[in-house]
């Protein structure tokens, strides 16, 4: 038996990379479920599988424990859940300023889907050629997420600027990239691994369909060694098993003030002695990641003033 990675799922076939480096298209064997988990999709991009090779072909035959992944719900409805990668050392967001403005809401889901799961998060701000002509917005998109405790990385994938610093930042290790329709995920991705058939049209085109709506990451390995990992389609994080009462948790600024708060169950709404509203009031936390927090609790009506 031996140890592949799997580097794109379509459902119900696994492409594998082999210890000796062939992509070999698998399927599961039997029913293979993961205990307990309501996922779609028990094997996911990035997942170390066990498998065989006979006549009749490839077949998976258990997974790897995982060392993390990251998750999200299905659909907004569902209460399944999807696994988008897993094994992952980074994940990074790809976003703009203008042309399409990425929604702070969802950068911010974004960053408390990858906190709650344990993954190190940091912001690409692509098309740093058209944001250079506002710098003010620039800087201050840059100073919220700093102050949040995050890198953002300004780049323009299609003038090469600041692209050798995220190919220092990915070489060797396995990397998610994430982001909105038109944010310029694929040129950057073209960029950072040159070799890449990256696929556009494809999952958009189910889309059209109406044939689900879980999308399929695929895992681009890096000449150098490492992995790209593409996440097509992707057009929100719905958050998986994530109380209200913890949500201020994967605020990771919040957390640095929240310990001051008069109550130890404050919710950082209303509360009298409030550190976190206080820390908002003085300029310490961006109001937009205040919004953000209040948004995310409403997703389930509770905690409302
Ligand atoms: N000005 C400018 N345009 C860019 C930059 N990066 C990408 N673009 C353009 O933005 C558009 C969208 O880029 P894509 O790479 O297709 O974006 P995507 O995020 O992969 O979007 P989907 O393919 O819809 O998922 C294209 O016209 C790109 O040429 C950049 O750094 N600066
Ligand atoms: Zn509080």
């Amino acid at each position: 038996m031996e140890t592949g990675i799997v580097t794109e799922s379509t459902g119900s076939r696994y492409i594998i990379l082999t210890p000796d480096g062939r992509r070999l298209e698998t399927r599961l064997r039997g029913r293979l479920r993961l205990n307990g988990s309501r996922t779609t999709n028990p094997v996911a991009v990035g997942d170390r599988v066990l498998y065989e090779e006979t006549p009749e072909g490839a077949t998976i035959t258990a997974v790897e424990p995982r060392r993390n992944y990251l998750i999200r719900r299905a659909s907004n409805l569902s209460k399944e859940s999807h696994v988008i990668a897993s094994n992952l050392d980074r994940a990074l967001l790809v976003a703009t300023l203008f042309s399409p403005v990425t929604n702070t809401e969802f950068i911010d889901r974004f960053l408390v889907t990858c906190e709650a799961y344990a993954i190190p998060a940091a912001i690409v701000l692509n098309k740093l050629d058209l944001a250079a002509e506002r710098p003010d917005e620039l800087d201050e998109f840059i100073a919220i997420y700093e102050t949040a405790g995050y890198t953002v990385y300004p780049v323009s994938a299609t003038e090469g600027t600041g692209l050798e610093t995220l190919r220092e930042l990915t070489a060797g290790k396995t990397t998610l990239l994430t982001g909105n329709s038109g944010a310029g995920k694929s040129t950057l991705i073209k960029a950072l691994v040159p070799d890449a058939d990256v696929r556009i049209n494809r999952i958009s085109e189910y889309h059209h369909k109406g044939m689900h709506t879980t999308t399929f990451a695929r895992m681009y390995p890096l000449a150098g060694g490492g992995n790209i990992i593409d996440t097509p389609g992707i057009k929100g994080f719905g958050l998986v098993d994530i109380e209200p009462g913890e949500v201020f948790r994967y605020f990771p600024e919040f957390m640095r003030h929240s310990p001051d708060c008069q109550y130890y169950n404050c919710t950082h709404t209303h509360e009298p002695g409030c550190a976190v509203t206080a820390a908002v009031e003085r300029g310490d936390i961006a109001p937009q990641r205040y919004i953000s927090y209040i948004k995310l609790l409403d997703e389930d009506g509770k905690y409302r003033q």
